[in-house]
């Protein structure tokens, strides 16, 4: 197959780059027929991409691309079970976890329904003795408190939809009087953020990693093990603690007993799950199941499995996946924008962005094709975002008058929490809507000297106040925030990384480039060992050895100023032995 970038269909594109730099986005948004032509529908979900700087002819082109690229087998692949991971040689079948009972999906010939409702039904039956306190601690407590140990991929997704569903009118009548944390950082003040004010007999953790490897979730599974078992050692064995207070979701069941949790209390799932495509697993299902019930969680299956049906079966041009992914492989490889704001009109929704960051960026920032040649053009975008309107007192400033930035903007139409004060106009979400309503277009049209000037701007202050306008957006619009519609969100997001990674080429599901940084760190680890090297902290000049001037001379000044704690640390430790 023809490198994409060899494609006509690309170098048309690129030809065309310079037709639509001629256009302005406050002229294309005249032209009724182009801005109907540019929504699409799925259900009441409404995308409006007239905001994109884009033509009907640009779209044609774009589509041809998707041709060149065969975006449909490659789709068609992924939902087959293929082996499209080539480097790591496994199915990207994440679609999978949320596919009803009665579907046959396959990898290497074995239908995996059955195993992902086994798993499914095993959480479903855990979340509801824990809730109802038949599973209790070892003192016989029940289990109000749950922290979900886990980094990356086995922490951002539960945490962006546990968030989402705090205001959810249902999903907090489940929450009731239960507590769920995250613990992701290896730095020891989240440990303490996460436990604090937790009464250890109540409180259930869950370790979650797909490998069991990853040093700071260890760490962390270590930490928490230890602060159970400090404080309850007087009232039950260890292994009677770690039976009632700890479990686990890995793929590595081998690794969940070896670290002392017992089989009945580990939860597994598959190599075909990415890490960062992972909440639909018991990654996010486990701890959200205990926070909010199960009902909460089939329900943002469904959601999810609602839009992959959208994404495999909705014709390309009528496709939300695949339209806002086109529009982003347009708005950074051929308009060369390289960063997307992600501006969800939704407080509910303040760790989208940081989860979608993972999705997108851990899957496209690549530098080589998926046979390994170097790509002559950059994929992947830099994504970032903050809830509306919060934002706007923040970026917008660039987004406005700096820098070209392509935006999403999301929104929805009743609020989860609706406020409406007596002899105001308008709702508070109203109010916040009507900023989603106009950011978009303030971006699109701008304002030019010229209206500057009839507002009466005083001439030097003109250029000031100028807003060049032409900077591209789509609109999301969803009918409300719940479970289901935040599993419909979630699966377009994936899906829309995935068609980028498609038109590129490139392998969306490996991430190669989280190695290093983890060598050099588990290296530096090594010359920081304290417990061993007693001696070797009370002489805190020790010069590191193995390591480049500049990192040797950061190293024995951060051991010059920590050898106090250290000692302490060891010292403690020492006594405590
Ligand atoms: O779930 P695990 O295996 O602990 O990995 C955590 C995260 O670390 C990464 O491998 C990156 O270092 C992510 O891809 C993954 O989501």
């Amino acid at each position: 197959m023809t490198a994409i970038y060899q494609s006509a269909a690309w170098a048309a594109l690129k030809e065309h780059v310079s037709t639509v730099d001629a256009l302005h986005l406050r002229d294309l948004m005249q032209d009724e027929a182009r801005c109907a032509a540019l929504t699409a529908q799925h259900g009441d979900i409404l995308l409006d991409f007239s905001r994109q700087r884009v033509t009907s002819e640009t779209m044609d082109m774009l589509f041809n691309l998707c041709e060149a690229a065969d975006l449909e087998g490659k789709r068609a692949a992924m939902f087959g079970g293929e082996k499209i991971n080539t480097t790591e040689g496994r199915a990207v079948f994440h679609v999978a976890l949320r596919a009803p009972r009665d579907a046959t999906m396959c990898v290497d010939g074995k239908n995996v329904i059955p195993d992902v409702h086994e798993v499914l039904d095993r959480i479903g039956d855990f979340a509801t003795r824990v809730r109802s306190g038949e599973f209790k601690g070892c003192t016989g407590k029940p289990l109000r408190n749950v922290v979900s140990v886990g980094i990356g991929g086995s922490y951002l997704g539960p945490e962006f939809v546990y968030e989402a569903l705090r205001t959810d009118k249902e999903a907090a009548v489940q929450a009731a009087g239960r507590r769920l944390r995250f613990l992701a950082n290896v730095d020891p003040v989240d440990a303490k953020r996460a436990l604090e004010g937790l009464d250890p007999e109540e409180t259930l953790v869950v370790v979650v990693s797909k490998t069991f490897t990853t040093a700071e979730t260890m760490l962390n599974a270590r930490t928490l093990k230890d602060w159970l078992v400090s404080h309850l050692k007087g009232k039950a064995t260890t292994e009677a603690i770690t039976k009632s207070h700890i479990v686990a979701v890995s793929t590595s069941v081998e690794k969940c007993q070896a670290f002392g949790v017992d089989a009945a209390n580990i939860f597994g799932f598959w190599d075909w799950v990415g890490g960062r495509y992972s909440v639909c697993s018991a990654v996010g299902a486990l701890p959200l199941a205990l926070q909010y019930g199960y009902d909460a969680v089939k329900a943002f299956l469904a959601g999810a499995h609602d839009m992959d049906r959208h994404f495999l079966e909705a014709p390309l041009r009528q496709n939300l996946p695949v339209l806002l992914g086109v529009l982003g492989v347009w708005n950074s490889t051929f308009l060369g924008s390289a960063c997307r704001a992600l501006l969800p009109y939704s407080q509910a929704l303040l760790r989208f962005a940081a989860h979608i960051q993972q999705v997108d960026m851990e899957s496209n920032g690549k530098r080589v094709a998926i046979d390994g040649t170097e790509l002559p053009f950059e994929a992947g975008e830099v994504d970032f975002g903050e809830p509306g309107t919060n934002g706007q007192h923040s970026f917008y400033q660039l987004i406005h008058q700096g820098r070209i930035v392509p935006c999403d903007f999301l929104g929805y139409c009743e609020s989860p929490a609706p406020v409406s004060l007596a002899g105001e106009p308008v709702t508070n979400h109203d109010e916040l809507m009507s900023n989603f309503f106009a950011q978009a277009d303030a971006l699109a049209y701008g304002k030019t000297a010229e209206q500057c000037a009839e507002e009466g701007v005083p001439e030097p202050l003109r250029p000031h106040k100028v807003f060049p306008g032409n900077r591209p957006s789509s609109s999301l619009l969803f009918p409300k925030l719940n479970a289901f519609s935040l599993g419909q969100l979630l699966a377009l997001y994936e899906h829309r990384t995935g068609v980028q990674g498609f038109i590129w080429g490139v392998n969306s599901f490996d991430q190669w480039g989280v190695e290093l940084g983890k060598q050099l760190a588990s290296k530096a680890s090594s010359t920081l060992e304290v417990r061993t090297e007693l001696s070797k902290a009370r002489s805190s000049n020790a010069v590191p050895e193995g390591f480049n001037p500049s990192t040797t001379a950061m190293l024995a000044h951060f051991l010059k100023h920590s050898a106090a704690g250290k000692l302490a640390a060891a010292e403690e430790l020492a006594t405590a032995k």
